[in-house]
């Protein structure tokens, strides 16, 4: 991309000069509704960091849109700033305030999203869907005990750092709820929507919800995680939206086959329809999932041990002749059931993550909605692959 061109969206240099005599701003790393956010050095420690550009001045929205977005970026850095410190929370280390943007300037996280992370795997193990599942639940435990309600957790506001930990980040919907406050707002993102956001939003003798619509979220991330496609969807937005408020969602095969019992029970104590049989994110964690089982104590049996042995070399050697000799492919298993085939169901799974984008590449300017489209790309359609 052309200099210009890419530097095209930097505020000029009057506008910001506070911000300039500290950093270095450098390229794009992702964009919002209303900012950009880019990679950052600061002059003095030459250390790397990602700072949000948001556009308060009004010229590429109404008004009064830009003073929302102003008094929201005002409370986001407040929820911020409450959450500072935590292992799994985005680091908030400086900001600044023109009449026209604001920076806020976060922690620099080079692996990016988790959901590009699974858009290159598709689906990722129990044991790495426990590690990140007990971080997600450390951080919800703890914005729960200050009263935050995040209200937009996704594996897209979940970012990576250098050692693939977990950092939750936007906050922009984030809120402290009062004692015994109610929120009444639809907002977040369909797909992770829970039911009785829902409901607040279509009828009016409920009541409202809380945080327990960060619970149902953890349970959509977990149950896609494990199986590379989310529980609630459907071509029809409209009919997508009917499955969460029914609860109606399976551990479908082949994808939920080989995962164990464990995951399972979690993920069906958390997509509960009524929030208050939820588990709280303090049980989540004391779930046997997250319980390491131990191992009896071990004795020594001499006999049984040169068994074992025995055992253990004659699989090898089976192992490695199957491997150099793979049996026939029959034409008869290829025409009833080429998904028993390993090859074969890898390619066919390759083929329907493409054809149908449960994980999309993101690109410029992708709505992130695509993740929840069934559609056929245009390009298999002109094939004739309809
Ligand atoms: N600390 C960071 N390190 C690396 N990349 C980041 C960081 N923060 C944000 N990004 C990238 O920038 C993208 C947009 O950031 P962010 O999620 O904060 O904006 P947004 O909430 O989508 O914006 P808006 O709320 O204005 O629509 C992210 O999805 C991510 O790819």
């Amino acid at each position: 991309m052309a200099k210009d061109e890419a530097d095209s969206d930097l505020p000029s240099h009057d506008q910001a000069k506070e911000f300039y005599a500290k950093y270095d701003p450098k390229e794009v790393l992702g964009r919002g509704v209303s900012s950009v956010v880019r990679r950052c050095t600061e002059k003095e420690t030459g250390k790397e960091y990602a700072v949000k550009i948001i556009d308060i001045s009004g010229e590429k929205q109404e008004n009064y849109i830009a003073e929302q977005t102003k008094r929201d970026t005002f409370r986001e850095m407040n929820i911020l700033r409450m959450c500072s410190g935590h292992p799994y929370i985005i680091g908030f280390h400086d900001s600044f305030e023109t009449p026209t943007f604001i920076f806020l300037v976060f922690e620099l996280c080079k692996h990016g999203e988790l959901f590009d992370y699974l858009t290159q795997v598709v689906s990722l193990s129990e044991k790495r869907t426990r590690v990140i599942m007990k971080q997600l639940f450390d951080v919800v435990e703890f914005i729960h005990s200050k009263n935050i309600v995040h209200r937009d957790l996704k594996p897209e506001n979940i970012l990576l750092d250098d050692n693939l930990n977990i950092k939750v980040s936007d906050f922009g919907f984030a809120v402290v709820l009062e004692d015994g406050e109610e929120l009444t707002e639809l907002c977040g993102t369909p797909g992770y929507l829970a039911p009785e956001v829902l409901s607040v939003s279509m009828y009016d003798d409920v009541p409202g919800y809380g945080r327990e619509v960060d619970i149902w979220a953890c349970g959509v991330i977990m149950y896609t995680l494990l199986s590379g496609a989310p529980p609630f969807w459907h071509r029809k937005q409209m009919q997508m939206l009917r499955m969460i408020m029914h609860g109606t969602y399976a551990f479908g095969s082949p994808e939920w086959d080989d995962i164990s019992q464990a995951p399972k029970d979690l993920i069906s104590k958390l997509l509960v329809l009524d929030p208050k049989k939820r588990l709280t994110a303090t049980e989540a964690l004391n779930h046997p999932f997250f319980k390491r089982e131990l191992a009896p104590e071990k004795q020594f049996f001499a006999r049984r041990t040169f068994r074992a042995g025995i055992i253990c070399v004659r699989f090898f050697y089976r192992l490695k002749y199957f491997y150099y000799n793979p049996p026939p492919i029959s034409k008869e298993v290829i025409q009833t059931n080429p998904y028993s085939v390993k090859p074969l169901r890898k390619l066919l799974d390759n083929c329907a993550f493409r054809m149908y984008g449960h994980w999309v590449k993101k690109a410029e300017n992708q709505n992130r909605a695509a993740l929840f489209e069934h559609a056929p790309r245009e390009e298999w359609l002109d094939l004739g692959y309809s």
